[in-house]
């Protein structure tokens, strides 16, 4: 199959591709590279062995998505942009996913799938969430991530020839084994796994832990978190899953085990042979 990866070059991006290299299928990039690096193509290149066409451009631009269908015969796209910036959300999220259903529709592609977020289950509930439990934004960017998730299920419904997969994400960590791809934010990280390395590599002098009061086995926040290469693996069987089934069908992605701020510096202490932090 001929993929399209739009958000391609970025960390769940870039393993999900290396992914689907080693499987044979083949894979388009689209990426407009706001967070992330061009030699992200060569490193995916060289752990795979395989050719990968990229295309810097932005989902905005019908141009770029014109040509794209045009001379590639693409099956299906996975869409990864994700603007988590509150402010941004709304319209970024919306509009991009609105261009290239869009698109689709033009040139009859109509396997669709979609990175949507482990948060748009209750806060809470977050944790023990099936894909069943009930759906809530707690800020501006989930629900724009809901919002999306509504449009397809409606797109879905109305038109039966779609096949779309909405893939709920836990938190994803860790880097594939080569080390030649791996998460960089662009700027000051604000996610947890980040900010544990720049303090290992001395980019940064201290972990700032947020929370010692709530209701875990150490008062710190607790979170599901997946590997990056088990989360690339979920994209792989969703795409084998989208040529059997029709509809839209929501995934989680995790692995149903929480872990506490206190015990993922830990694990990464004892995985690094870094002596106890206290
Ligand atoms: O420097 C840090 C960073 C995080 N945390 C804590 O670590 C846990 C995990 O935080 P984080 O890695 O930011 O994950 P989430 O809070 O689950 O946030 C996820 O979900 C957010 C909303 O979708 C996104 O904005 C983030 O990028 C994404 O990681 C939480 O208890 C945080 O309070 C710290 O104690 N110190």
């Amino acid at each position: 199959m001929t993929i399209l990866v739009i958000g391609g070059t970025g960390y769940i991006g870039s393993h999900t591709i290396v992914e689907l290299l080693n499987r044979g299928e083949e894979c388009i990039i689209l990426d407009n590279l706001s967070n992330s690096q061009m030699d992200v193509i060569d490193s995916i290149q060289k752990i795979t062995s395989r050719k990968v066409f990229f295309i810097e451009g932005d989902v905005m631009n019908e141009a770029c998505l014109k040509n794209i269908f045009y001379e590639h015969d693409v099956d299906a796209v996975i869409y990864l942009v994700d603007v988590q910036s509150t402010q941004q959300s709304y319209e970024a999220n919306l509009k991009g996913a609105i261009n290239i259903l869009r698109a689709m529709k033009k040139v009859n592609v109509k396997r669709f799938i979609y990175g949507s977020t482990a948060k748009v289950y209750h806060n809470d509930a977050e944790m023990s969430a099936t894909e069943d439990s009930s759906l809530s934004a707690i800020n501006p960017y989930v629900r724009s991530k809901l919002l999306i998730e509504d449009m397809l299920r409606d797109l879905a419904s109305e038109d039966p020839s779609w096949s779309i997969i909405i893939l709920r994400y836990f938190n994803p960590i860790g880097a594939h084994p080569s080390g030649l791809i791996r998460e960089v934010p662009n700027g000051i990280p604000n996610k947890l796994m980040p900010n544990i390395t720049q303090v290992a590599t001395d980019q940064s002098t201290q972990l700032n832990v947020f929370g010692n009061d709530y209701n875990t086995v150490d008062g710190t926040g607790v979170r599901d978190y997946i590997h990056v290469c088990d989360l690339a693996e979920g994209h792989a069987q969703a795409i084998s899953y989208l040529i059997k089934n029709k509809g839209c069908h929501e995934f989680n992605l995790g692995t149903g085990k929480g872990t506490s701020v206190l015990e993922l510096v830990a694990a990464f202490e004892k995985a690094n042979g870094i002596p106890n932090y206290s």
